[in-house]
């Protein structure tokens, strides 16, 4: 299949914007400017007054809370987790998982969403399923939380889950594990974790050092704080991305930096959970990988990446007085190029020619958008996802014109309602 999109206003990695056209042949972007010599399009999409971007990349998400969205808001990380999301979770059949997941990727290729690095389970088969219908990529891992009694069943289901599909859907799936934190996880339990991803060469995707109260029961219990606890348990050898990241000392940055953690920076969810401003613009000088994620959509309480961006670029000036802590094309980048460098994905966020053709385009034709002097920063600081008009992933369209092309939309928010209203009776 052989895809023109012909005339947008394309925003290149150096991050100037190029009135271009971009070929796709097949997967991948085949050329970003003149049409090559007789390309021969099965399809021509018209960029007049679109603006082309990478595909976003959510660096870390559940997608099947999209059930719990709006369920218990206005709370801090443990209340919420401990009084209203584990008890409704517990009850969550394998049907949930798959009308959850389906809702949120209706959400996120709406918002321009192509990739998203999901923590969740049981059941994350189900989550595959939806990643391999809606023409989506996915960075499953199983979440695991080891002080429950059946922790080993978990590691054995990730194992399972990384046997199964590990590059399925024609490599649109990679599989991580998924140790829940440092304070649902002993250190036996994560030594056996790290052996287990060790053996399979698979990544870890983990929440770390997202609230003070969890450092300090870390701390108290184990006389260290969350990275040196981690590190002693060989955790961090194979590859990690690690979720928050809000409270760091000098150490645990030196620690980060030793064993190359990519960070999924979640400024909505830390917000909303009262948990705190994450230390962005010291993490980026010191080399780290800083990427974008909403977190689930009840601590959010949505999986829009274009308002994380947002989020990104405006937070980080208010806590440093600078207004260049985080520049709008840095924002966008972190939704884009650093996040597919930190969920493992060679090949993504950028729009240039050998790239996996992960694009999305977004409407100039509204009034926020005029007049047009820079278009990243129009869409960082004046877009929003109901502008996003046609999103590709691998070649293929997803959304064409805000109609999604893969996925039934009226049927997925009618079962997805259904589950939400059995499980929360
Ligand atoms: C064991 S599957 C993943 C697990 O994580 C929970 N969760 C959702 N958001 C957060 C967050 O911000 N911090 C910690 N844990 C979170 C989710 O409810 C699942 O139980
Ligand atoms: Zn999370």
């Amino acid at each position: 299949m052989k895809t023109l999109i012909k005339d947008a206003a394309v925003v290149r990695p150096d991050g100037t914007t190029a009135q271009a056209s971009i070929a796709v042949d097949g997967t991948r972007i085949a050329a970003v400017g003149a049409v090559p010599e007789g390309f021969a399009a099965d399809e021509i999409i018209d960029g007049k007054d679109m603006l082309a971007v990478p595909g976003f990349v959510n660096a870390h998400t559940h997608a099947s809370m999209t059930l719990l969205r709006s369920y218990a808001d206005d709370m801090e990380l443990m209340e919420w987790l401990n009084n209203h999301i584990w008890p409704v979770e517990a009850k969550m059949v394998s049907d949930d998982i798959y009308w959850g997941a389906a809702l949120a990727a209706v959400e996120m290729i709406k918002s321009g969403t192509t990739t998203f690095a999901d923590m969740y389970g049981p059941f994350m088969e189900r989550v595959a399923d939806v990643v391999a219908q809606s023409g989506m990529r996915g960075v499953l891992s199983r979440g695991i939380i080891g002080v429950a009694p059946d922790g080993e069943k978990k590691i054995e289901e990730n194992v399972t889950l990384y046997k199964d599909y590990h590059g399925a859907a024609d490599g649109r799936i990679t599989v991580m594990f998924g140790p829940h934190a440092p304070y649902t996880c002993p250190p036996d339990f994560l030594k056996k974790v790290a052996r287990a991803a060790q053996q399979l060469g698979a990544e870890v995707h983990i929440h770390m050092n997202e609230t003070r109260a969890e450092i300090a029961q870390i701390e108290k219990q184990y006389g260290k704080r969350p990275f040196a606890y981690v590190e002693e348990t060989g955790l961090f050898e194979s590859g990690t991305l690690a979720a928050h990241c809000v409270h760091l000392d000098d150490e645990e940055i030196a620690i980060m930096k030793k064993h190359h953690i990519r960070v999924a920076h979640n400024p909505g969810s830390n917000m909303k959970l009262a948990s705190g401003t994450a230390p962005v613009p010291r993490l980026r000088e010191e080399g780290i990988c800083v990427a974008l994620g909403t977190d689930g959509a009840s601590s959010n309480n949505n999986l829009d990446m274009l308002q994380e961006i947002q989020l990104a670029a405006l937070l980080h000036k208010v806590t440093s007085y600078d207004p260049l802590a985080v520049p709008a094309l840095e924002a966008l980048k972190m939704g884009t190029e650093y996040g597919a460098e930190a969920v493992g994905l060679k090949d993504v966020g950028r729009l240039e020619a050998g790239a996996k053709a992960d694009i999305t385009l977004v409407s100039m034709k509204g009034a926020a958008w005029c007049p047009r002097h820079n278009e990243v920063s129009l869409l960082v600081y004046s877009g929003s996802a109901a502008d996003v008009d046609t999103v590709l992933c691998d070649g293929k369209i997803l959304m064409r014109h805000r109609a999604l092309q893969t996925l039934d939309e009226e049927k997925i928010l009618f079962e997805a309602s259904r589950c939400a209203a059995r499980l929360t009776r």
